[in-house]
């Protein structure tokens, strides 16, 4: 698949977790032209909208700050993880197209399992139509 990575430093984590994408075949992006989260949030935020990219991953110390970035962009369900079940619920229940992950508190391992989760997880099925309702009504404007 197509992913769009960003992150607004460099460590461990980060490392793995890119290496583990291209091993596992993905073709990573890097729409961000920042490694500002507001930033770089919003651009892989607007890849995943626009359909340049599959599904995002970003990640700045805590991950909620690229979260919220990316949440901005109409379109984009960014969700943030810190275990595998949280990420395969993401996709499961809320249909999460950016995964946001903390790269201080997160060990290289454990973010690698996190971010293989999430992009192999599954869609909401129709037994999951209360849900899917549920994401419909945040396309409408809120205020
Ligand atoms: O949610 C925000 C992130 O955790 C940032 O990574 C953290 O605030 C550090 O950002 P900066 O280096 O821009 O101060």
């Amino acid at each position: 698949m197509k992913i769009a990575f960003a992150a607004d430093d460099r460590n461990a984590t980060t490392d793995a977790v890119q290496a583990f994408l291209a091993e596992a075949g993905h073709e990573v992006i890097r729409p961000a032209t920042s490694v500002l989260w507001p930033e770089l949030g919003a651009a892989v935020g607007k890849a995943v909208a626009d359909g340049e990219a599959d599904f995002g991953v970003v990640m700045c110390w805590t991950g909620t700050g690229t979260a919220i970035a990316a949440n901005k962009v109409p379109g984009v369900r960014a969700a943030l993880a810190w275990d595998t079940w949280i990420a395969a619920g993401a996709r499961k229940w809320n249909d999460a197209n950016v995964l946001a992950l903390s790269l201080k508190r997160l060990s290289p391992d454990v973010a690698v399992e996190i971010t293989e989760v999430f992009l192999s997880g599954i869609a909401p099925d129709e037994d999951e139509s209360a849900n899917i309702a549920r994401l419909g009504e945040m396309d409408e404007p809120r205020r």
